[in-house]
């Protein structure tokens, strides 16, 4: 199984670079103003045009309405919007009709808990995101570099596309895999040098160590064509 990667929170042309010379299949800016890694919108566009069809660029916003998304598709042409504030199912249906994009719907985790919220979004939504639920304190409700337990994962449906985030860094990525088996993962605090300064040397890390975590998978333990399990 190959594991697709996103790298989000990229804010310059050198970050993104070194996200696209590693071959990221996701590329992700986040448009919600208190964050360190906030986009502009006259940013956006250069940014997307640097992109071309290297990988697939992901619009991160939080409860943002119509006219602001509008804007940032507009600027960014994203091919996927991630939507990581409280958007209830309707308003992600809505949004997918509307502006005709692919969605992918963050849910926070703590507890097993949290994993009931699955069943809302799964057949809205095209992708589900999880990440670490923020402490109730916290200025974002993502991008904090916090893990959570990742054996809540184990037991998912293996036919649901999601991807794991939430603390990862290329030191504990290959475990996180490992554990969750996951179809993509979600990177941002642990490829910076401080929070919103991306680190390309940790970018590629990242990427490597997805990558030789995959290999090592594919030799100890072949999936099964048909069934996708694990012999
Ligand atoms: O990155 C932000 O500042 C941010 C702000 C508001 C909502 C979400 C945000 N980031 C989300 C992500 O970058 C990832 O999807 C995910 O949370 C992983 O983040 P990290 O734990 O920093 O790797």
């Amino acid at each position: 199984m190959t594991t697709l990667v996103k790298i989000c929170g990229l804010r310059t042309a050198a970050a993104l670079d070194a996200a696209l010379d590693a071959k990221a299949d996701f590329v992700g800016f986040v448009f919600f103003p208190p964050s360190p890694r906030h986009v502009e919108l006259a940013d956006a566009s250069a940014l997307a045009a640097r992109v071309r069809d290297r990988a697939r660029t992901v619009a991160l916003t939080v409860n943002a309405d119509d006219a602001l998304l509008e804007a940032i598709i507009a600027a960014l042409k994203p091919n996927m919007l991630q939507l990581h504030g409280k958007e209830t199912p309707e308003r992600v249906a809505h949004l997918r009709t509307t502006f005709s994009l692919p969605v992918m719907k963050a849910l926070p985790v703590e507890t097993e808990s949290d994993l009931a919220a699955i069943a809302d979004y799964a057949g809205i939504a095209d992708w589900l995101l999880f990440d670490a639920r923020a402490p109730k304190d916290a200025t974002r409700p993502g991008g904090l570099g916090r893990p959570f337990d990742w054996s809540l994962l184990k037991a998912l449906d293996p036919g649901l596309r999601f991807m794991l985030s939430g603390g990862l860094d290329p030191a504990n990525v290959a475990e996180a895999l490992t554990i969750a088996q996951a179809p993509a993962v979600d990177v941002s605090s642990g490829v910076e040098s401080e929070p919103g300064i991306k680190d390309p040397d940790k970018i590629r890390a990242f990427i490597r160590a997805v990558r030789s975590q995959n290999a090592s998978a594919k030799i100890e333990k072949p999936r099964n064509i048909l069934t996708g399990a694990r012999s």
